[in-house]
């Protein structure tokens, strides 16, 4: 336990922080800064040289350790688990904290290909304080030519006990480090704060499928001509999807899957590269983490398919409920039916599965679903970044956006 001293000193020190350097870390980085946003040219903005990547793992504080997370193994995920459940990220008013579980981590962090350094975790006498993520893609960058090999960057988490040591930046410049060894100069990642320099600023949408659950913990208020049976009626749903064929995907639909999706995305300015071995990984239904339906009315032939993944939340200090169960929208390819019809049937279906509320983004084509499916704008922004890459245009539309990360 620290001592009221140390409390205070840290205290200090947070403030100094704010105060005098706020993005001191971040200017050192190859981010575009705002007045170079015109002057840089598009593509890498510093070459990446690697004979001059250091090759030894950053220094630490005493009594801090690397290591690298085995996630397979039981005990080490559930460390991993802890850690996020506790100091992971909150919304603003501190009501709710993600919850991801082990199965969902296994999920999102061992895909095809993944490197085992890559899984990096910060420990104090055994004990797991700190925490990033890297799992490798291929990123399809506005009109490139070539697709870009990098790092997808998630899960940046630090001990709340241990704030303001400058723990952060450590763990990002050490994973850089990782990724640099490996000849790779770029990464994706995502974040709800705003740093230097955002891509593109998106924005959460919420449809409510339990009115009255989302009232009582508070993550939904009524307004004074609002009550909740009033609420429920409103945003009720038909027991069964509409659209014939719709069913859970399957094995033997991965390489339709893989055609549909890889095709579909290359109206986006931003957007993956996949593999069947990676479409396996990412679609294949897994309870209680991805949920995939595949339409498949003529036999054998698979017209389009919807996904969401189970992110729920911890409800902080609620006398009746410890969980928000969300379900986020993940890809959706409409050929055949429409957009609107296909995401009914994915409120339907996730209502059927337990899930209080269906969380979008405005990328892709959402837009085009959002009103009409009665989703409401949150108070979420998820701003998208690319690390060492000028774009040709400075910032990309939540439209031209067709990536999610999780
Ligand atoms: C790569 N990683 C990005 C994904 C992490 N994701 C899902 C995320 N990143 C920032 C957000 F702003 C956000 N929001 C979903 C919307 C929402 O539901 N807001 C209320 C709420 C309920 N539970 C929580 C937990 C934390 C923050 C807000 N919460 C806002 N989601």
């Amino acid at each position: 336990q620290l001592t009221v001293v140390q409390k205070q000193t840290q205290y200090n020190q947070q403030l100094l922080d704010k105060l005098n350097k706020p993005h001191q870390f971040w200017e050192t980085q190859p981010m575009p800064n705002i007045n170079e946003l015109d002057s840089l040219k598009p593509g890498p903005i510093q070459e990446g040289i690697l004979a001059e990547v250091r090759q030894d793992p950053y220094n630490l504080i005493s009594k801090f350790e690397w290591c690298n997370v085995d996630l397979r193994n039981d005990e080490q995920a559930q460390q991993v688990y802890t850690l996020l459940k506790e100091n992971y990220v909150e919304d603003d008013d501190n009501m709710f904290r993600f919850d991801y579980s082990i199965d969902f981590l296994r999920w999102a962090l061992l895909p095809p290909g993944q490197h085992p350094d890559w899984i990096v975790g910060v420990k104090v006498n055994q004990k797991l304080v700190g925490f990033i993520t890297g799992i490798p893609v291929t990123l399809h960058i506005e009109n490139q030519q070539t697709k870009v090999k990098m790092t997808e960057i998630n899960f940046l988490c630090v001990h709340k006990k241990i704030r303001a040591n400058r723990l952060a930046p450590v763990l990002i410049k050490e994973i850089t480090r990782r990724v640099h060894i490996k000849n790779m100069w770029q990464a994706v990642y995502t974040a709800g704060i705003v740093v230097p320099t955002p891509i593109s600023q998106t924005r959460y949408y919420h449809r409510s499928l339990n009115a009255k659950k989302l009232i009582e913990v508070g993550f939904s208020s009524l307004s004074a001509r609002q009550t909740i049976s009033r609420q429920q009626k409103l945003y009720k749903l038909p027991e069964e999807p509409k659209t014939q064929g719709l069913r859970p995907m399957k094995k033997k639909d991965v390489a339709q899957v893989t055609k549909l999706l890889n095709e579909y995305l290359k109206q986006f300015k931003l957007y993956f590269k996949y593999t069947e071995d990676e479409v396996k990984h990412w679609f294949i239904p897994r309870k209680d983490v991805i949920s995939t339906y595949v339409v498949e009315k003529e036999q054998g032939v698979v017209t389009d398919f919807l996904s969401f993944y189970n992110l729920p939340s911890q409800v902080i200090k609620n006398p009746k409920h410890t969980h928000l169960r969300a379900a986020y929208s993940y890809y959706n390819v409409a050929t055949k039916t429409p957009i609107v019809q296909l995401m009914y049937d994915a409120l339907i279906l996730a209502k059927n599965e337990g899930y209080d509320v269906f969380n979008a983004l405005d990328i892709m084509e959402n837009e085009k679903f959002l009103k009409e499916l009665m989703f409401c704008p949150g108070d979420g922004q998820l701003n998208y970044y690319l690390y060492n890459w000028k774009l040709e245009s400075n910032m990309l539309k939540p439209e031209e956006i067709g990536i999610v990360l999780v």
